[in-house]
């Protein structure tokens, strides 16, 4: 850790298995620095291990086999500038391992199935972001990982998900209606009838009226806006590049929604598009586009989910900033 925080901050990243949830925190390291900010896996929160919930045939998604009791205690705690012992759940063995401790730090990401699910937590988050990835895409990128990177049959990566989806409905999915912002991962429109899932459609919802957060917009604020952006500043191969911005509901609350389908071929060319949002809550004109170029590896960062991404992540550093008080200002990246 830096530096003793005289505040915690905490975020919550909600989102089912394999829904980009390491990219994503990988992006937020970035900004912040990595001591600066530690991360919480909420497995380590599973009362039953792997044994006793297929004994019993409850999920690891399922209410019962997580301790929520201890995870709204010890979040109190750590918010509270407390250390505490928190337990492990060790994903190779299947086994809560003995716990270990963790400080309070300047930023706290809380990530996992239900960082927005107990009321008590929810309740400490200052800033909520789920990662909703539709079936299709989620099939996809499990069967790309899960067979090529793991070694699992196709039909078991199927039937995996076909069997948590239950659960999911149940008591994840419901998370988004809490979050400040949605990101949410689709099958492109721009191809007919796509199987491959290369080009994606990424919506960012957004929340509006909550104190502090001031959502991105395209031209102009509570317009709707459908954009085109290639041409001569943009270079865009087939299929293009579509966006869109304007207002909608979300479980009865007031959302603007950013948009883009396809893919960007030139991530240099970004800054186009940056000049045209606006309440981005960058340092400088080009910062976002800096961010964008400086991870041109990580998945995702040539199309919506990577520039939506690294937006989620600033809006964290304006509320971080705007939480501490001026005197702590991260560095912008340059
Ligand atoms: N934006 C993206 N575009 C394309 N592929 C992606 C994107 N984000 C993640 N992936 C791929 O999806 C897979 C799962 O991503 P990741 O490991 O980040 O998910 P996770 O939510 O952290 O998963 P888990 O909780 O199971 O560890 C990886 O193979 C990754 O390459
Ligand atoms: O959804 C999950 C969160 O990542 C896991 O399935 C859950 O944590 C159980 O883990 P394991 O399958 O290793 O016992």
């Amino acid at each position: 850790m830096v530096s003793k925080p005289d505040r915690v901050v905490l975020i919550g990243v909600a989102g089912d298995s394999g829904c980009g949830k390491s990219t994503f925190l990988r992006r937020i390291t970035d900004i912040f620095g990595e001591d600066f900010v530690t991360v919480i896996c909420l497995d380590d929160y599973h009362s039953l291990d792997r044994k006793q919930r297929k004994e019993t045939g409850i999920t690891a998604l399922d209410p019962r086999a997580n301790n929520f009791d201890l995870m709204a205690e010890q979040i109190k705690a750590l918010k509270n500038g407390q250390s505490i012992m928190k337990p492990i759940y060790n994903h190779e063995t299947g086994l809560i391992d003995p716990p270990e401790r963790i400080d309070p730090n300047h930023i706290i990401v809380i990530e996992g199935l239900h960082p927005l699910y107990d009321e008590r937590v929810r309740e400490l988050l200052d800033f909520s972001v789920y990662l909703d990835i539709s079936d299709e895409v989620k099939i996809a990128w499990k069967i790309q990982r899960d067979m090529t990177e793991r070694g699992h049959r196709y039909e078991d990566v199927l039937a995996s998900i076909n069997a948590r989806r239950p659960d999911f409905e149940a008591y994840i999915d419901t998370q988004k209606q809490y979050a400040n912002v949605v990101i949410q991962i689709l099958p492109t429109q721009l191809i007919p009838d796509d199987k491959e899932r290369k080009v994606l459609r990424i919506r960012l919802v957004q929340r509006e009226g909550i104190e502090g957060f001031e959502p991105a917009y395209l031209f102009d604020e509570g317009s709707t806006i459908y954009w085109t952006p290639c041409g001569r500043k943009l270079t865009c191969s087939y299929p293009g590049i579509k966006m869109y911005y304007g207002p909608d509901a979300s479980y009865g609350n007031e959302v603007s929604i950013l948009e883009v389908d396809g893919k960007f071929d030139n991530l240099d060319e970004m800054i186009y598009v940056e000049g045209h949002l606006s309440n981005i809550s960058t340092k400088y004109y080009g910062e976002l586009t800096h961010m964008m170029r400086e991870h041109q590896d990580y998945p995702g960062s040539n199309d919506g989910s990577g520039l939506f991404q690294v937006l989620v992540g600033l809006k964290m550093r304006a509320t971080y900033e705007r939480l501490v008080g001026s005197g702590e200002k991260v560095a912008a990246a340059v």
